[in-house]
């Protein structure tokens, strides 16, 4: 409600020397009052000099107010003021007008009769010109015009020769105002959210420039001229075009502030742009240093069924000549090719076997060309999409977000009459094909989506919450689950509409299609995150050279730092130069399910090793190495043949008989053993306890310990399985079964989990193609994969009866837990984790009720034993203990733990720490982008950690996190909560 004008006696009564007793200067403070309307003895007291009037209702001011001759500073920012009211044109005195948050649309010309106006502030208003005449305002030292319409500053401006500061933020300026070049003496200019392109060359003529804020632009060039900028302490040109900054920027002597974030930055990389200016210094040095500018580079992996010509689809592109006899991939290969157009491709050509694809999908790089490559003429509307989606989804669920070309071979076996026709008939189809699958799995995403959003609402506008899907799931497991969701439907594969046809015999279509990655190899909008760089450091080069030059099949991010250090690249431009050679083909960087990332330091060398143990024909590919196995026994022989075929099991001496190429040490073979393991693609168990013999000096020589492929498992379920684990949980038993139910499962991921769960499941194992039968602490553990209509199941699940019940999660979690992490390794893949009802299981209903799998991370709620059976509608219940896993009581703690470090953590430290997690710069980034808000952003950090390095996210292992980048009063804040004592407390 507006306030009355205050009385007049009290007007005087409120008046002050503004600058001390005695100074003279008479101010009076009416601000924030709800006036709305000021009382006209106002002015009587001439002899005011500051007066603010400001967040008060005014629309205008009493006539009397301009016999305030003497007034030198008037506050009316934050009222309803329409236009500059004409009182204040005879404020003949006045230095320092304040208009900011008003509603005025002009500036009249009598204002710029205030000669003597110092500063003059009129942002937040809706000015869409300014007048010429403001020339005259030949005082004025601060113009402030920021959050209005302006599309153009007047010429005038250039008159203002004693402006020190400009400020026109968040107006609609599509040109960079050149009058300001004029004014020598400014000081700041702030240039924020408008719609600027292009800044001029002269730049460099405002020399006495301190602050330039160009945040929130369109630009595309910072012109050199900016490295005249000497007095510049402050650039800020965050979220513009910009591919480059200019060669030297981190030169300029008093930069001490620059902000470069969110631009498209190929040179610096924005990795070596987020170390700072010391480290952007660096970064251009090595750079100028650069032989010369490298070609345009790019990987190119071929993918598609068997048979779809992607091998012959290579020779045609590298110019070999067309041939019938091309014999089917061995897994994969590796082709460098470089085109005339000067540019260096790496073609991966894997084979379509479906044998292979679990061996050959760590070639699946995010920042390669995917052509997916089908048989045009043997294409079929009716039959063919399930083929077009499951390589849709095999590639959505490893490289989500990559570019991926389609591209229709065969087009030469159409007749020649209606050739054109067909071809463009079947490419319509293709087509169609994949915008089928885009939509279908756009709408499954949404679908799960709005359930999560429903059931957030409940929680939200009730505490007592109805019963629904997701009932009893926490809300911030919800809220993680939403944004999860969010992340796949934005990152799915980018599916190009366009397909190319292609003719590997008649090579028509082939020019075509090399123009096209061509195109692709510098095309900065096919890889928007990472654009493509024409020059790199040299001692970026030398890097190459020297990982090239690596006997190990992977090696250690550490060990790629000391190589580093040997070729010259600084260490914060580390994660950047393999990021840059992994984009090329030059590397592989692979995170295995546990552990750290590693890297491939030569592809091609990791792709032969692998080569050595897997063949599409077993029986025959060993008969073919028969020479290799010369020194076993023919008993010896039939033996390791018959495990391998008939359990997935080899014996050591065979693998390194295949292998002896490879691993000519000891260290090589555990190095390959550690590879085969980190791949998902083997593991190894001793096949006898070790013999403890003293006397012997031969130590191990690994002949007791034998390899199991899953892989290579049989189909058929042995009979025991049958017996001992029979379909119904026998009388009074319960079962508890942890569940995921994958609409696609990657080719390899349920023998990956079983890699990676292999300590878990212990060594009283039957292992089958689709499943393990096993014995943990006593109890029966059964992991196994259907698959269904609506995709694949993979559960694991035990039984007890009794007071046993209470243990059976420890036997199923950990397993369950593996899973989530093994998940990891398919960033795109969609899945949902589930309990099963004991209740439904104990009775074999065939649709058993699945309570959602974010229960597992919902604490269970207290006091509370049996739930109802959602498929008796409640008539029947079931234990709350066999769908809440019990407290995790480190989990618990954690939970505070990652609290206190997301609060105390500086952001400055938050990178660092990110890469002592092993986290790219990349994921950090990702992490920075989708959430803004600074301790969300801390948190996730640690949760995205903890998610992935399940079983070592553990407090220990932060603690040393910390303590390894100095951060000693956070690692003891984190001792602390756990309830130990800081380090400086403990006993020696
Ligand atoms: N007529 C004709 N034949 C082709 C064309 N492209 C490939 N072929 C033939 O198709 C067969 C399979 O070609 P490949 O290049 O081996 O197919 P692939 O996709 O590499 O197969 P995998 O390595 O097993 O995955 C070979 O006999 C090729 O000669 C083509 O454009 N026209």
């Amino acid at each position: 409600m507006a306030e009355e004008p205050p009385a007049r006696g009290t007007l005087r009564s409120r008046l002050k020397e503004s600058d001390g007793v005695g100074s003279g200067r008479w101010s009076l403070d009416l601000s924030g009052q709800y006036l709305a309307a000021l009382p006209p003895e106002l002015g009587d007291i001439t002899e005011l000099v500051v007066l603010d009037v400001s967040r008060n209702r005014l629309e205008s001011f009493p006539a009397s107010t301009s016999q305030l001759s003497a007034l030198a500073e008037l506050n009316a920012a934050h009222n309803i003021l329409v236009q500059v009211p004409p009182e204040v044109h005879q404020m003949s005195m006045l230095a320092c007008l304040n208009l900011s948050c008003n509603r005025l649309t002009s500036l009249p010309d009598e204002v710029t009769q205030l000669g003597l106006l110092r500063r003059l502030v009129l942002d937040m208003n809706k000015l869409t010109t300014l007048p010429e005449g403001i020339s005259q305002l030949s005082s004025l030292e601060e113009l402030n015009v920021g959050g209005n319409n302006l599309s153009y500053l007047p010429e005038g401006i250039s008159k203002l020769t004693k402006l020190k500061r400009l400020c026109a933020d968040s107006n609609v300026l599509t040109a960079f105002p050149g009058q300001v070049l004029q004014l020598s003496g400014l000081e700041e200019l702030l240039l924020n959210h408008n719609r600027l392109s292009d800044l001029t060359d002269n730049l460099g003529q405002m020399t006495g420039l301190k602050t330039l804020r160009l945040n929130s632009n369109r630009i595309q060039t910072l012109p050199d001229s900016v490295l005249r900028l000497s007095q510049l302490e402050e650039l800020d040109v965050q979220n513009n075009q910009l591919g480059a900054l200019p060669l030297g920027v981190g030169t300029l002597p008093r930069l001490a502030t620059l902000h470069v974030s969110n631009n498209p930055l190929v040179q610096p990389p924005p990795s070596v742009c987020g170390m700072g200016i010391e480290a952007i210094r660096r970064y251009q040095d090595d750079l100028a240093s650069a032989t010369t500018a490298v070609p345009h580079r790019l990987k190119v992996v071929l993918v598609g069924p068997a048979g779809g010509g992607k091998s012959t689809l290579v020779r045609a592109l590298i110019g070999g000549n067309h041939k019938n006899d091309v014999v089917a991939t061995h897994c994969a290969d590796i082709v460098p090719w470089n085109s005339d157009d000067n540019v260096e491709f790496s073609l991966y050509d894997t084979s379509g076997r479906g044998v292979y694809q679990a061996w050959h999908s760590w070639m699946f790089t995010p920042d390669a060309l995917y052509l997916l490559t089908f048989n045009l003429y043997d294409l079929d509307p009716e039959s063919s999409q399930q083929d077009v989606e499951y390589w849709l989804d095999f590639l959505n669920a490893k490289v989500p977000g990559a570019p991926v070309c389609m591209v229709g071979t065969h087009t030469d076996e159409f007749t020649a009459a209606l050739r054109a026709k067909k071809v463009a008939r079947k490419c319509k189809d293709l087509s169609e094909m994949a915008q089928k699958w885009s939509q279908d799995r756009g709408r499954d995403i949404e679908a799960e989506c709005e359930v999560i959003q429903g059931a957030l609402a409940i929680k939200e506008s009730t505490s007592k919450e109805p019963v629904h899907p997701l009932s009893g799931v926490g809300l911030s497991a919800l809220q993680r689950r939403l944004k999860h969701l969010q992340k796949l439907k934005e990152t799915r594969i980018q599916v190009w509409e366009e397909i190319v046809p292609v003719s590997a015999t008649t090579m028509s279509g082939i020019p075509d299609l090399r123009a096209c990655l061509v195109t692709a190899a510098s095309n900065s909008t096919v890889f928007p995150s990472r654009p493509r760089m024409t020059s790199v450091p040299l001692s970026w080069l030398t890097l190459e050279k020297l990982l090239q030059q690596q006997p190990e099949f992977w090696m250690r991010r550490e060990d790629c730092g000391r190589l580093a250090v040997q070729a010259g690249v600084p260490a914060e431009q580390v994660p950047q130069v393999l990021e840059h050679l992994q984009a090329v083909g030059s590397i592989v960087m692979i995170t295995p399910h546990h552990g750290e990332e590693k890297v491939a330091p030569n592809p091609g060398r990791l792709l032969a090793f692998l080569c050595t143990l897997v063949n599409h024909d077993t029986e025959a590919w060993l008969k073919e190495e028969s020479a290799r196995f010369q020194n076993f026994s023919k008993v010896q022989y039939l033996e390791a043949r018959s495990d391998l075929l008939q359990h997935g099991v080899m014996s050591h001496s065979m693998l390194c008989a295949l292998t002896a190429k490879y691993t000519r040490t000891t260290q090589d073979q555990v190095d390959a053993l550690e590879l085969l393991r980190g791949l998902g693609l083997s593991y190894s168990v001793r096949k006898t306890p070790q013999r403890k013999d003293q006397n012997s000096n031969h130590k191990n020589s690994g002949n007791d310990w034998q390899h199991c492929f899953p892989v290579y498992c049989r189909d058929s379920l042995p009979s025991e399985v049958g017996m001992r684990w029979v379909p119904l949980p026998p009388v009074n038993t319960d079962q508890l079964e942890v569940g995921c139910h994958l609409p696609f499962c990657p080719p390899g991921l349920f023998s990956h989990l079983r890699v990676a769960a292999y300590r878990h499941l212990g060594t009283e194992r039957v292992d089958w193609q689709t499943g393990v039968l096993t014995q943990v602490a006593d109890r029966l553990l059964i992991l196994q994969k259907n698959s269904t209509k609506d995709g694949s199941h993979i559960t694991v699940a035990s039984r007890a009866c009794g007071e046993g019940r209470s243990s059976l999660w420890q036997v199923v979690l950990p397993v369950a837990d593996i899973l989530s992490q093994v998940l990891q390794c398919w960033p795109g893949l969609r899945h949902h984790l589930y309990v099963t009802c004991a209740h439904c299981l104990r009775k074999g209903v065939t649709n058993p009720h699945r309570f959602s799998g974010l229960l597992l991370l919902t604490t269970p709620p207290p006091g509370i034993t049996l739930l109802d059976c959602p498929s008796t509608q409640g008539a029947q219940t079931v234990q709350a203990q066999l769908v809440y896993p019990p407290h995790r009581d480190p989990d618990q703690k954690m939970d505070s733990v990652l609290e206190v470090v997301a609060t105390k953590l500086e952001l400055r430290d938050w990178r660092r720490l990110g890469r002592t997690f092993g986290m790219t710069d990349a994921e950090l980034d990702d992490i920075r982008y989708d959430f803004s808000d600074v301790h969300e952003q801390k948190y996730q950090l640690l949760w995205m950690w903890r998610r992935r390095r399940r079983s070592i996210a553990t407090a220990k292992r932060l603690v040393s996190a910390l303590k390894e980048i100095e951060l000693h009063d956070l690692a003891d804040a984190v001792r602390e909560t756990l309830g130990y004592k800081p380090a400086n407390q403990t006993a020696s």
